[in-house]
Protein backbone atom coordinates (compact mmCIF):
# COMPACT_ATOMS: atom_id res chain seq x y z
CA UNK A 1 0.00 0.00 0.00
CA UNK A 2 2.57 2.09 0.76
CA UNK A 3 3.84 2.53 -2.59
CA UNK A 4 1.29 5.06 -3.60
CA UNK A 5 3.41 7.63 -1.94
CA UNK A 6 6.95 7.71 -2.30
CA UNK A 7 8.95 8.45 0.46
CA UNK A 8 12.20 10.45 0.13
CA UNK A 9 15.41 7.70 -0.97
CA UNK A 10 16.53 6.94 2.39
CA UNK A 11 20.32 8.76 2.51
CA UNK A 12 22.92 6.48 4.78
CA UNK A 13 25.02 8.94 5.55
CA UNK A 14 22.43 12.16 6.13
CA UNK A 15 23.18 12.88 9.60
CA UNK A 16 20.75 12.64 12.48
CA UNK A 17 19.44 15.91 13.16
CA UNK A 18 18.74 17.38 17.16
CA UNK A 19 15.44 17.60 17.85
CA UNK A 20 15.47 21.36 17.93
CA UNK A 21 17.31 21.30 14.19
CA UNK A 22 14.59 18.69 13.25
CA UNK A 23 11.82 21.26 14.76
CA UNK A 24 13.98 23.91 12.78
CA UNK A 25 13.90 21.75 9.15
CA UNK A 26 9.82 21.11 9.78
CA UNK A 27 9.63 25.29 10.12
CA UNK A 28 11.21 25.76 6.97
CA UNK A 29 9.02 23.68 5.60
CA UNK A 30 6.06 25.96 6.37
CA UNK A 31 7.84 29.09 6.21
CA UNK A 32 8.40 28.14 2.27
CA UNK A 33 5.54 26.08 1.28
CA UNK A 34 2.10 26.97 3.50
CA UNK A 35 -0.48 28.10 1.79
CA UNK A 36 -0.38 31.90 3.53
CA UNK A 37 1.96 32.17 0.85
CA UNK A 38 -1.09 31.21 -1.73
CA UNK A 39 -2.39 33.79 -4.34
CA UNK A 40 -5.79 33.03 -3.85
CA UNK A 41 -5.33 33.61 0.63
CA UNK A 42 -3.71 37.14 -0.34
CA UNK A 43 -6.94 37.93 -2.38
CA UNK A 44 -9.00 36.52 0.41
CA UNK A 45 -7.33 38.24 3.21
CA UNK A 46 -6.74 41.78 1.37
CA UNK A 47 -10.32 41.97 0.14
CA UNK A 48 -9.90 41.50 -2.95
CA UNK A 49 -12.33 38.81 -4.00
CA UNK A 50 -15.93 39.40 -5.02
CA UNK A 51 -18.64 37.49 -2.74
CA UNK A 52 -19.50 34.72 -5.07
CA UNK A 53 -15.09 33.86 -4.95
CA UNK A 54 -15.44 34.12 -0.79
CA UNK A 55 -18.37 31.84 -0.85
CA UNK A 56 -16.44 29.38 -3.40
CA UNK A 57 -13.70 29.05 -0.69
CA UNK A 58 -16.35 28.60 2.04
CA UNK A 59 -17.82 25.56 0.11
CA UNK A 60 -15.21 24.33 -0.75
CA UNK A 61 -13.10 24.45 2.47
CA UNK A 62 -16.39 22.67 4.06
CA UNK A 63 -15.12 19.32 2.81
CA UNK A 64 -11.80 19.77 4.36
CA UNK A 65 -13.65 20.60 7.67
CA UNK A 66 -15.53 17.76 7.27
CA UNK A 67 -12.96 15.12 6.74
CA UNK A 68 -10.85 16.15 9.33
CA UNK A 69 -12.51 13.75 12.16
CA UNK A 70 -12.69 11.18 9.78
CA UNK A 71 -8.96 11.94 9.13
CA UNK A 72 -8.49 11.74 12.79
CA UNK A 73 -10.74 8.59 13.16
CA UNK A 74 -7.94 6.88 11.17
CA UNK A 75 -5.29 8.12 12.75
CA UNK A 76 -6.50 6.92 16.45
CA UNK A 77 -6.84 3.50 14.94
CA UNK A 78 -3.51 3.40 14.70
CA UNK A 79 -3.04 3.94 17.96
CA UNK A 80 -2.13 0.86 19.68
CA UNK A 81 -1.39 3.54 22.66
CA UNK A 82 -4.62 4.39 24.64
CA UNK A 83 -2.84 7.23 26.17
CA UNK A 84 -1.98 8.55 23.03
CA UNK A 85 -5.47 7.87 22.08
CA UNK A 86 -7.31 9.92 24.75
CA UNK A 87 -5.14 12.90 23.90
CA UNK A 88 -5.82 12.40 19.67
CA UNK A 89 -9.52 11.79 20.46
CA UNK A 90 -10.25 15.39 21.37
CA UNK A 91 -9.58 16.46 17.89
CA UNK A 92 -12.62 14.58 16.75
CA UNK A 93 -14.60 16.11 19.46
CA UNK A 94 -13.32 19.29 19.10
CA UNK A 95 -15.38 19.28 15.27
CA UNK A 96 -17.85 16.75 15.95
CA UNK A 97 -19.60 18.25 19.09
CA UNK A 98 -20.61 16.77 22.03
CA UNK A 99 -24.21 17.46 20.50
CA UNK A 100 -25.97 18.47 17.72
CA UNK A 101 -25.32 22.11 16.92
CA UNK A 102 -22.07 22.20 18.82
CA UNK A 103 -18.24 21.86 17.29
CA UNK A 104 -16.13 22.89 14.65
CA UNK A 105 -18.11 21.72 11.38
CA UNK A 106 -21.08 22.94 13.03
CA UNK A 107 -19.16 26.57 13.07
CA UNK A 108 -18.14 26.43 9.45
CA UNK A 109 -21.41 25.46 8.20
CA UNK A 110 -22.66 28.76 9.88
CA UNK A 111 -19.70 30.78 7.91
CA UNK A 112 -20.99 28.97 4.50
CA UNK A 113 -24.84 30.41 5.30
CA UNK A 114 -23.21 33.69 6.84
CA UNK A 115 -22.00 34.27 3.08
CA UNK A 116 -25.32 33.29 1.49
CA UNK A 117 -25.77 29.24 1.20
CA UNK A 118 -28.13 27.02 1.98
CA UNK A 119 -27.43 24.37 4.76
CA UNK A 120 -28.52 21.64 2.88
CA UNK A 121 -26.45 22.52 -0.51
CA UNK A 122 -23.31 22.93 1.66
CA UNK A 123 -23.76 19.65 3.17
CA UNK A 124 -24.24 17.72 0.02
CA UNK A 125 -21.05 18.88 -1.40
CA UNK A 126 -22.02 18.44 -4.45
CA UNK A 127 -20.50 21.55 -5.56
CA UNK A 128 -17.52 21.39 -4.57
CA UNK A 129 -14.49 21.00 -6.72
CA UNK A 130 -13.18 17.37 -7.21
CA UNK A 131 -9.58 18.88 -7.13
CA UNK A 132 -10.62 19.66 -3.65
CA UNK A 133 -12.38 16.07 -3.00
CA UNK A 134 -9.25 14.72 -4.60
CA UNK A 135 -6.41 16.84 -2.43
CA UNK A 136 -8.86 16.38 0.92
CA UNK A 137 -9.24 12.24 0.21
CA UNK A 138 -5.53 11.67 -0.46
CA UNK A 139 -5.02 13.35 3.27
CA UNK A 140 -7.12 10.65 5.00
CA UNK A 141 -5.72 7.82 2.55
CA UNK A 142 -2.11 8.79 3.61
CA UNK A 143 -2.76 8.70 6.97
CA UNK A 144 -4.39 5.76 7.07
CA UNK A 145 -1.76 4.18 4.53
CA UNK A 146 1.24 5.52 5.94
CA UNK A 147 3.11 5.00 9.46
CA UNK A 148 1.94 6.89 12.76
CA UNK A 149 4.66 9.46 12.69
CA UNK A 150 4.02 9.98 9.20
CA UNK A 151 0.04 10.46 9.83
CA UNK A 152 0.69 13.03 13.11
CA UNK A 153 3.92 14.76 10.76
CA UNK A 154 1.25 15.49 8.53
CA UNK A 155 -1.18 17.07 10.80
CA UNK A 156 1.80 19.69 11.41
CA UNK A 157 0.79 22.11 9.05
CA UNK A 158 -0.83 23.35 12.37
CA UNK A 159 2.09 24.86 13.82
CA UNK A 160 1.28 27.79 11.29
CA UNK A 161 -1.67 28.21 11.79
CA UNK A 162 -2.80 30.90 14.01
CA UNK A 163 -0.65 33.51 12.07
CA UNK A 164 -2.88 32.86 8.70
CA UNK A 165 -6.06 32.91 11.02
CA UNK A 166 -5.69 36.18 12.66
CA UNK A 167 -4.76 37.49 9.36
CA UNK A 168 -7.42 36.10 7.76
CA UNK A 169 -10.12 37.19 10.27
CA UNK A 170 -8.72 40.83 10.65
CA UNK A 171 -8.51 41.12 6.36
CA UNK A 172 -11.70 39.81 6.23
CA UNK A 173 -13.56 41.76 8.79
CA UNK A 174 -12.17 44.79 7.54
CA UNK A 175 -12.42 44.06 3.93
CA UNK A 176 -15.68 42.87 3.57
CA UNK A 177 -18.98 44.44 4.47
CA UNK A 178 -20.84 41.08 4.38
CA UNK A 179 -18.74 39.20 6.41
CA UNK A 180 -19.22 39.22 10.47
CA UNK A 181 -17.62 38.49 13.50
CA UNK A 182 -20.29 36.19 13.94
CA UNK A 183 -20.34 34.46 10.45
CA UNK A 184 -16.05 33.81 11.23
CA UNK A 185 -16.86 32.50 14.88
CA UNK A 186 -15.40 29.49 13.76
CA UNK A 187 -11.88 30.36 14.01
CA UNK A 188 -11.78 31.73 17.26
CA UNK A 189 -11.72 28.12 19.06
CA UNK A 190 -8.94 27.11 16.72
CA UNK A 191 -6.70 30.20 17.86
CA UNK A 192 -6.10 27.89 21.06
CA UNK A 193 -6.99 24.21 19.22
CA UNK A 194 -4.05 24.52 16.98
CA UNK A 195 -1.16 25.25 19.13
CA UNK A 196 -2.63 22.81 21.93
CA UNK A 197 -2.68 20.15 18.79
CA UNK A 198 0.61 21.47 16.97
CA UNK A 199 2.52 21.03 20.28
CA UNK A 200 1.59 17.44 21.30
CA UNK A 201 1.94 16.62 17.25
CA UNK A 202 5.98 18.35 17.72
CA UNK A 203 7.00 16.24 20.20
CA UNK A 204 5.65 13.44 19.28
CA UNK A 205 7.69 13.50 15.76
CA UNK A 206 10.48 15.06 17.75
CA UNK A 207 10.74 11.65 20.25
CA UNK A 208 9.84 9.36 17.49
CA UNK A 209 12.03 10.75 14.76
CA UNK A 210 15.12 8.62 16.21
CA UNK A 211 16.98 7.99 12.77
CA UNK A 212 17.62 10.30 9.45
CA UNK A 213 15.28 8.26 7.68
CA UNK A 214 12.52 8.72 9.68
CA UNK A 215 13.12 12.33 10.34
CA UNK A 216 13.66 12.66 6.47
CA UNK A 217 9.86 10.75 6.44
CA UNK A 218 8.25 13.32 9.06
CA UNK A 219 9.46 16.11 7.02
CA UNK A 220 8.37 14.42 3.63
CA UNK A 221 5.26 13.88 5.41
CA UNK A 222 4.45 17.54 6.11
CA UNK A 223 5.96 18.64 3.02
CA UNK A 224 2.96 16.23 0.93
CA UNK A 225 0.20 18.39 3.36
CA UNK A 226 1.46 21.97 2.75
CA UNK A 227 0.81 20.21 -0.96
CA UNK A 228 -3.05 19.09 0.13
CA UNK A 229 -3.57 22.34 1.00
CA UNK A 230 -1.97 24.26 -1.59
CA UNK A 231 -3.80 22.45 -4.68
CA UNK A 232 -7.23 23.10 -3.03
CA UNK A 233 -6.28 26.86 -3.24
CA UNK A 234 -5.28 26.17 -7.14
CA UNK A 235 -8.28 24.32 -7.73
CA UNK A 236 -10.17 27.77 -6.29
CA UNK A 237 -7.79 29.90 -8.01
CA UNK A 238 -8.05 28.52 -11.71
CA UNK A 239 -12.09 27.61 -11.11
CA UNK A 240 -13.06 30.91 -9.54
CA UNK A 241 -10.20 33.53 -10.32
CA UNK A 242 -8.49 32.87 -13.72
CA UNK A 243 -9.09 31.67 -16.40
CA UNK A 244 -12.27 31.21 -14.18
CA UNK A 245 -12.35 27.87 -16.03
CA UNK A 246 -15.81 26.30 -13.47
CA UNK A 247 -15.52 22.17 -14.09
CA UNK A 248 -18.99 21.62 -15.73
CA UNK A 249 -20.31 19.73 -11.81
CA UNK A 250 -18.73 22.47 -9.86
CA UNK A 251 -20.52 25.47 -7.95
CA UNK A 252 -21.70 28.18 -10.73
CA UNK A 253 -22.73 31.57 -8.79
CA UNK A 254 -25.94 31.59 -7.49
CA UNK A 255 -26.70 28.13 -7.11
CA UNK A 256 -27.68 26.64 -3.44
CA UNK A 257 -28.18 30.07 -1.98
CA UNK A 258 -31.22 30.99 0.60
CA UNK A 259 -32.81 33.22 -1.68
CA UNK A 260 -31.96 36.90 -0.29
CA UNK A 261 -34.72 38.76 1.53
CA UNK A 262 -36.51 40.95 -0.21
CA UNK A 263 -36.69 44.34 1.11
CA UNK A 264 -39.61 44.76 3.57
CA UNK A 265 -42.31 46.54 1.98
CA UNK A 266 -43.35 49.29 4.20
CA UNK A 267 -46.72 49.29 5.38
CA UNK A 268 -48.89 51.88 4.12
CA UNK A 269 -48.64 55.34 5.48
CA UNK A 270 -44.84 54.42 7.38
CA UNK A 271 -41.65 55.11 6.25
CA UNK A 272 -39.92 58.45 4.87
CA UNK A 273 -41.92 60.46 2.02
CA UNK A 274 -39.27 61.29 -0.84
CA UNK A 275 -39.27 63.58 -3.30
CA UNK A 276 -40.63 61.49 -5.97
CA UNK A 277 -43.35 59.64 -4.31
CA UNK A 278 -46.84 60.81 -5.36
CA UNK A 279 -48.64 61.12 -1.19
CA UNK A 280 -52.18 60.48 -0.76
CA UNK A 281 -54.60 60.52 2.07
CA UNK A 282 -55.25 57.00 3.15
CA UNK A 283 -58.74 55.68 3.23
CA UNK A 284 -60.91 57.16 5.94
CA UNK A 285 -58.72 60.67 6.16
CA UNK A 286 -60.13 63.96 4.48
CA UNK A 287 -59.12 67.25 4.48
CA UNK A 288 -62.41 69.29 5.82
CA UNK A 289 -63.50 73.01 6.40
CA UNK A 290 -64.30 73.17 9.65
CA UNK A 291 -67.82 75.84 9.55
CA UNK A 292 -68.22 76.82 13.32
CA UNK A 293 -63.79 76.86 14.01
CA UNK A 294 -63.75 78.36 10.12
CA UNK A 295 -60.58 76.68 10.01
CA UNK A 296 -59.49 73.57 7.51
CA UNK A 297 -58.61 70.39 9.33
CA UNK A 298 -57.70 66.36 8.91
CA UNK A 299 -60.38 64.68 9.68
CA UNK A 300 -58.89 60.99 10.46
CA UNK A 301 -61.20 57.90 11.96
CA UNK A 302 -61.30 59.54 16.24
CA UNK A 303 -59.12 62.69 15.45
CA UNK A 304 -59.09 65.78 14.24
CA UNK A 305 -55.85 67.61 13.17
CA UNK A 306 -55.53 71.95 12.87
CA UNK A 307 -54.28 72.80 9.75
CA UNK A 308 -52.00 76.18 9.28
CA UNK A 309 -52.13 77.69 5.57
CA UNK A 310 -49.24 76.21 4.87
CA UNK A 311 -50.13 72.63 5.44
CA UNK A 312 -54.01 73.71 3.52
CA UNK A 313 -52.11 74.19 0.54
CA UNK A 314 -49.73 71.47 0.55
CA UNK A 315 -52.44 69.02 1.67
CA UNK A 316 -55.15 70.42 -1.47
CA UNK A 317 -52.57 69.34 -4.27
CA UNK A 318 -52.36 65.69 -2.01
CA UNK A 319 -53.90 63.88 -4.95
CA UNK A 320 -52.14 60.31 -5.30
CA UNK A 321 -50.86 61.51 -8.25
CA UNK A 322 -48.39 64.82 -7.83
CA UNK A 323 -45.34 63.73 -6.71
CA UNK A 324 -44.13 65.90 -3.79
CA UNK A 325 -41.74 67.76 -6.82
CA UNK A 326 -44.70 68.23 -8.71
CA UNK A 327 -46.06 70.08 -5.38
CA UNK A 328 -43.48 71.81 -4.50
CA UNK A 329 -43.37 73.63 -8.42
CA UNK A 330 -46.97 74.37 -8.17
CA UNK A 331 -46.66 75.84 -4.88
CA UNK A 332 -43.38 77.90 -6.05
CA UNK A 333 -45.69 79.13 -9.41
CA UNK A 334 -48.62 80.25 -7.14
CA UNK A 335 -45.99 82.25 -4.14
CA UNK A 336 -43.29 82.95 -6.42
CA UNK A 337 -40.89 80.93 -4.18
CA UNK A 338 -37.80 78.57 -5.30
CA UNK A 339 -39.25 75.60 -5.36
CA UNK A 340 -36.69 73.60 -3.99
CA UNK A 341 -36.79 75.45 -0.77
CA UNK A 342 -40.54 74.75 -0.73
CA UNK A 343 -39.86 71.19 -1.59
CA UNK A 344 -37.47 70.51 1.43
CA UNK A 345 -40.16 72.67 3.98
CA UNK A 346 -42.85 70.17 2.61
CA UNK A 347 -40.97 66.86 2.98
CA UNK A 348 -40.93 67.88 6.70
CA UNK A 349 -44.43 68.62 6.88
CA UNK A 350 -45.36 65.84 4.77
CA UNK A 351 -43.46 62.93 6.68
CA UNK A 352 -44.33 64.06 9.96
CA UNK A 353 -48.15 63.49 8.66
CA UNK A 354 -46.67 59.92 7.35
CA UNK A 355 -45.76 59.29 10.83
CA UNK A 356 -48.84 60.28 12.08
CA UNK A 357 -50.64 58.17 9.85
CA UNK A 358 -52.58 60.37 8.69
CA UNK A 359 -50.44 60.44 4.76
CA UNK A 360 -49.51 57.50 2.46
CA UNK A 361 -46.89 57.18 0.07
O1 LIG B 1 -7.45 28.06 8.51
C1 LIG B 1 -6.45 27.45 8.17
O2 LIG B 1 -5.59 27.94 7.43
C2 LIG B 1 -6.29 26.09 8.69
C3 LIG B 1 -5.17 25.34 8.40
C4 LIG B 1 -5.08 24.02 8.88
C5 LIG B 1 -3.87 23.31 8.53
O3 LIG B 1 -2.82 23.97 8.54
O4 LIG B 1 -3.92 22.14 8.22
C6 LIG B 1 -6.13 23.50 9.62
C7 LIG B 1 -7.21 24.34 9.89
N1 LIG B 1 -7.28 25.60 9.44
C8 LIG B 1 -8.32 23.91 10.67
O5 LIG B 1 -9.25 24.69 10.90
C9 LIG B 1 -8.35 22.60 11.16
O6 LIG B 1 -9.31 22.23 11.82
C10 LIG B 1 -7.28 21.75 10.86
C11 LIG B 1 -7.07 20.41 11.19
C12 LIG B 1 -5.88 20.10 10.61
C13 LIG B 1 -5.20 18.81 10.57
O7 LIG B 1 -4.31 18.65 9.75
O8 LIG B 1 -5.55 17.92 11.37
N2 LIG B 1 -5.38 21.18 9.97
C14 LIG B 1 -6.21 22.19 10.12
Amino acid sequence: MTAAFPTPVADENQRLLSPDELEAALRDIGARRYHNLHPFHRLLHDGKLNKDQVRAWALNRYYYQAMIPVKDAAVLARMTDASLRRVWRQRIVDHDGDAPGDGGIERWLKLAEGVGFDRDYVLSTRGILSATRFSVDAYVHFVSERSLLEAIASSLTEMFSPTIISERVAGMLKNYDFITKDTLAYFDKRLTQAPRDADFALDYVKQHATTPALQRQAMAALTFKCNVLWTQLDALYFAYVAPGLIPPDAWQPGEGLVAEAAPVRQAAGTGTVEAADRPRLPRGVRLRFDETRAKHVLLAPERTFDLDDNAVAVLSLVDGSRSVTDIAVKLGETYAADPKVIEADILVMLNDLATKRVLER
